[in-house]
């Protein structure tokens, strides 16, 4: 028999048809739905009077408009009335169409990559998709994951089928064991520091290796969550029994003799031993520091013992012009070093890094200890009202508020500028999410994108610190 890929499994398990000029109709078995990338889908639906074919299939949660804090106020809550129209939207649309929806009030209430696989709508084997580039976040449970745009919201919706043009395969394999205080976050800074944004293009990566097998599904999130940042469209890792005990029991996993078939199909949702992949890239994982970006671009990045690269080392004029610019949108020199750095805010947070376990990390490294006092802020968001919950009941929360963190509701808060949370001009923050653009934590803030277990060590002293020397 023909060695196959996990993605090439998943792949020709839903193909309904293949269209002219190579591209095929996928069914999608689970579709997420968000405030920000559904609107116009929704309207174009309404215009050509077609109905969602299975609302079931769907699910829709409001994230990235929502405010972190004052939540008992609902929706009347949000103060920028584009948040709040967009939210209320949202319900409307989700009212009309009997899509099932999470609103603001509810406890289950997340970021749409936490809450899919918390409530066991992620399920191994399937295809999901969300008007959302970091969809790929879901591949850590063996599915098929992809983030679309909002044409493809729309076709979704009305037929449950995307239009898609198979990619190649990447194997990005992590051999050894990783040291202690370096994460998931690290190994996938360090894959895109290596690839580029653009590094990966056309292919979905597999995350494969002892280092990966050894990861929480948590940690594997993450590093399929920043699969995009390198260029690809998808992040896979295949089927073992952490999966298998972290679907077990969620509200949307099958039950009884149902669980049991399940689980009999799910084991085969690995690459066969001798499968091609079309490339693949190995990494040291023992030899791994913990990661901080410098720059405008998940691909500025470096070990935390590295140095800002200087301009004048470049190969040609264009990256010479490129990092000048990055440098001086920062507020960096060049060659200094990145530890030591004063950071004035710090955001523990976003679909990358703000799941149960990155919340114990960094509890167990401030435990008993106090922020920076030069510190103008430091927040911590879940990436769930469940996430949440969990933290307290765990006594996560008293730690993080008795150490000088100020404890939110769930959202993407301060990962982009469309709510409340934002950087002012000039100000440079510590975060645990997935992008460091221009702008991108709201306007002239300067963003170092770095591990939960790293964002803590700088927390403490107010400067970037290598948390293995905490
Ligand atoms: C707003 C949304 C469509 C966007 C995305 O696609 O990723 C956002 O989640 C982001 O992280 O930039
Ligand atoms: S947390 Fe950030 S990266 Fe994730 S979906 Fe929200 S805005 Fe996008």
């Amino acid at each position: 028999m023909t060695q196959q890929t996990l993605y090439d499994k998943l792949w020709d398990r839903h193909v309904v048809d293949t269209l002219p000029g190579g591209e095929s109709l996928l069914y999608i078995d689970r579709h997420l739905i968000h405030e920000v990338s559904s609107p116009q889908a929704f309207a174009a639906l309404r215009e050509k009077r077609r109905p969602v074919w299975r609302p079931d299939a769907n699910m829709a949660v409001p994230d990235h408009a929502v405010p972190t804090r004052n939540r008992e106020l609902g929706v009347p809550g949000i103060r920028d009335a584009l948040a709040r129209q967009q939210v209320r939207r949202l319900e409307d649309n989700c009212r009309d169409q009997r899509i099932p929806l999470i609103d603001l009030t509810d406890q289950r209430q997340g970021i749409v990559h936490v809450v899919g696989p918390e409530q066991g709508l992620t399920l191994p084997g399937v295809t999901l998709v969300c008007g959302d580039s970091h969809t790929s976040t879901h591949g850590a449970l063996a599915t098929l994951a992809m983030g679309i745009g909002t044409s493809e919201v729309a076709h979704v919706l009305a037929t449950q089928t995307l239009r898609a043009r198979k990619l190649k395969t990447l194997r990005v394999r992590f051999d050894g064991e990783l040291d202690e205080g370096v994460t998931a976050k690290d190994m996938v800074l360090a894959m895109i520091g290596r690839l580029g944004t653009a590094g990966a293009t056309g292919y979905a990566i597999e995350y494969a290796g002892d280092a990966v097998r050894r990861l929480s599904i948590e940690a594997r999130m993450t590093l399929c969550n920043m699969s995009i940042e390198a260029g690809a469209r998808a992040g896979l890792v295949a089927y073992d029994r952490v999966t298998e005990d972290y679907v077990r029991g969620r509200p949307g996993a099958p039950r009884g003799e149902l669980w049991d078939q399940a689980v009999r199909r799910w084991r085969g949702l690995v690459s066969d031993s001798s499968a091609r992949f079309d490339r693949e890239e190995v990494f040291d994982a023992a030899a791994l520091e913990p990661q901080v970006t410098w720059g405008t671009s998940p691909e500025m990045v470096a070990p935390v013992s590295g140095r800002v690269p200087d301009p004048a080392a470049a190969d040609n004029d264009q990256d010479r012009a490129s990092l000048s610019r990055a440098l001086d949108y920062m507020g960096l020199e060049p060659g200094q070093t990145l530890e030591g750095l004063p950071i004035d805010r710090v955001f523990i947070g976003s679909c990358t890094n703000a799941r149960i376990e990155d919340l114990r990390l960094v509890a167990s490294l401030v435990r008993g200890r106090r922020l920076s006092p030069r510190l103008k802020q430091a927040i911590i968001v879940p990436g769930s009202g469940l996430v949440r919950l969990q933290a307290e009941r765990e006594g996560l929360a008293d730690i993080f508020e008795c150490a000088g963190f100020e404890w939110r509701a769930a959202g993407c808060s301060m990962c982009l500028g469309m709510n409340d949370d934002r950087l002012a001009p000039g100000e440079r923050c510590a975060a645990t999410s997935n992008r460091n653009f221009e702008g991108r934590q709201g306007k002239g803030g300067r963003t170092h994108l770095m591990s939960p277990a790293m964002a803590a060590a700088a927390a403490l002293t107010g400067v970037i610190t290598d948390v293995r020397g905490l």
